[in-house]
């Protein structure tokens, strides 16, 4: 058995486990004990989660920095995750003291900064350009007819798919999302990001995500993509949005074209958890 917490940002919730445990297969891990039925469990029950951050810290840094591996419950491995990024840099804040954190993630490095209420993580400049989302085709897809949605496509260290709507919960989004996820056009996949204006200002969100196959109460590379297609479509111009998915509001900026991230975290519960699976089941 290895030590283990579950923290959430906003509804989007993940097993964190710091890399010096053995696992023997991250793979096998992540899919047992995502699992929303008998994955793993709080003091209410099994919870399951939205995926596996495997953190290695490296305190001897100035800011410390965290190696973070985003394993999803299919059993693949993401390479950004933005509240999966602040959730492990309030990991990490809580283990070193410290407020700055940089974390290491495939798709690039980014600092994060922990707060009392809330935890920002730098994000990059999306980007529109075939190339990096990536789409199998030389030019970007903005606002196209894609399975019966207007889509834009943005890589925010994952590729999304947007598509504003009038209203996101009149959306059957279970039905509608797999065949833009899986299209011919995504040769990687895409999450499925819809949005809808909000009276009080900025968006609401709902992300049907790769890798866990399912709509998550919250996507922050959804929240970010949200931001930058209506940025880039000219629906705002604000450097400052609310983006607001069904688990919690989150806040993007702007900052010439990079983007940062903030919203709560939470740390919900510690427990064990069993890693003695065999390497390549
Ligand atoms: N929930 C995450 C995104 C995970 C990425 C993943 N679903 C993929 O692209 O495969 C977030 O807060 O940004």
């Amino acid at each position: 058995m290895i030590d283990v917490s579950k923290y959430h940002g906003t509804g989007n919730d993940f097993i964190v486990v710091d890399a010096d445990h053995p696992v023997a297969s991250r793979r096998r891990f992540a899919i047992d004990h995502c699992d929303r039925t008998d994955g793993i469990s709080g003091a209410t029950g099994p919870t399951g989660a939205d995926g596996v951050l495997f953190l290695a810290l490296e305190p001897a840094f100035d800011p410390p920095r965290v190696i973070m591996t985003l394993v999803q419950p299919d059993g693949s491995v993401a390479s950004m995750c933005g509240n999966g990024a602040r959730c492990a840099a309030a990991w990490a804040a809580d283990r070193t003291d410290r407020d700055e954190v940089m974390i290491d993630t495939p798709a690039g490095t980014r600092r994060a900064t922990v707060g009392d209420e809330s935890v920002t993580i730098e994000m990059g400049t999306p980007r529109f350009d075939p190339a990096f989302v990536p789409l199998a085709r030389d030019d970007p897809m903005v606002e196209e007819p894609l399975c019966g949605l207007t889509v834009t496509a943005v890589d925010t260290g994952v590729p999304h798919a947007v598509a504003f709507v009038d209203d996101v919960d009149a959306v059957d989004l279970a039905a509608v999302a797999p065949d833009v996820r899986h299209h011919e056009v995504f040769p990687e996949g895409a999450n499925v990001t819809l949005a809808s204006a909000h009276p009080d200002g900025g968006f609401r969100q709902r992300t049907f995500e790769r890798g866990v196959e399912g709509e998550t109460r919250s996507c922050g590379t959804g929240a970010v993509a949200i931001a930058a297609v209506a940025r880039r479509v000219g629906r705002v111009e604000d450097d400052r949005l609310t983006v607001r998915p069904p688990g919690g509001d989150l806040t993007v900026s702007f900052e010439g074209e990079v983007a940062s991230l903030s919203g709560p975290v939470v740390h919900e519960f510690d427990t064990e958890l069993s890693a003695a699976h065999a390497r390549h089941a």
